[in-house]
């Protein structure tokens, strides 16, 4: 576990979490807690529920049972987050006809007062051009990129994403593992599914797997 703060500031507990899709049991009495300053990843097969997981951490989706406490408050979608939150769920959605740029300048000002210096920071943070290009004309490495660049921008502490490294190239999962390191060492709470565990094991502080609705910690064997 990363030692760099002393207490956490970021906390997920999750107690007796279930859920029920179309009578299938995809998540079946999960507890464990999540605490900042770490990096934590979900690994997975195909349809095992990683996704599902991380919507019910965030309250899209209705749990059969159980809770999720962010900071102990209860998530309740109808009220904000208790801390900050960035995520990646699924396909990053933004307004084809603007550039990125502009995409990310209007979702930041719905929350925050988020300057056009703040958002081409972003943009070279992520490795992105800014320039003209509408988000029609980028590829999917670019918009997963952006995607990046939205889940940070508003220095969320806490950023969930779902299968961050798909579309990008080697480069791009390079800068994206330094990246998610420095989140962390600056003291925020990562939370990440992903197919690969190759991949999450070189910056994972603790891993799961979700097999048969639960969670299994996998002990780093690079680290034994
Ligand atoms: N809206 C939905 N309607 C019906 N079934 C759903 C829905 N969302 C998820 N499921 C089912 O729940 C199970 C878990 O799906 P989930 O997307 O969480 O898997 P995953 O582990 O993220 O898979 P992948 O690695 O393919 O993204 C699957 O069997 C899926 O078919």
């Amino acid at each position: 576990m990363s030692q760099s703060v002393d207490k956490p500031k970021i906390r997920v507990d999750i107690v007796h979490l279930a859920v029920s899709i179309k009578r299938k049991k995809i998540l079946d009495d999960i507890s464990l807690s999540f605490v900042s300053p770490n990096i934590y990843g979900i690994v997975g097969p195909n349809g095992t529920g990683k996704s599902v997981f991380l919507k019910a951490l965030l309250g899209f989706i209705r749990l059969a049972s159980g809770s999720v406490k962010i900071n102990d408050v209860q998530i309740d979608p109808r009220r904000d987050f208790p801390v900050s939150v960035g995520a990646i769920i699924e396909h990053p959605g933004f307004i084809n006809d603007m550039n990125g740029h502009d995409n990310l300048l209007a979702l930041g000002q719905i929350r925050s007062d988020l300057t056009d210096a703040d958002v081409h920071a972003v943009m070279v943070k992520v490795g992105l051009p800014d320039d003209k290009k509408p988000v029609s004309d980028y590829s999917l490495g670019m918009i997963q990129r952006l995607g990046i660049a939205q889940a940070i921008m508003e220095d969320q502490q806490l950023i969930v994403l779902d299968e961050p490294t798909n579309a990008l190239d080697r480069e791009g999962i390079a800068f994206l593992t330094k990246l998610l390191k420095e989140l962390r060492d600056q003291g925020k709470l990562v939370l990440i599914a992903s197919h690969d565990l190759l991949w999450l094991q070189t910056l994972a502080d603790q891993t799961f797997e979700l097999t048969h609705g639960q969670l299994h910690k996998i002990e780093d064997v690079m680290q034994a």
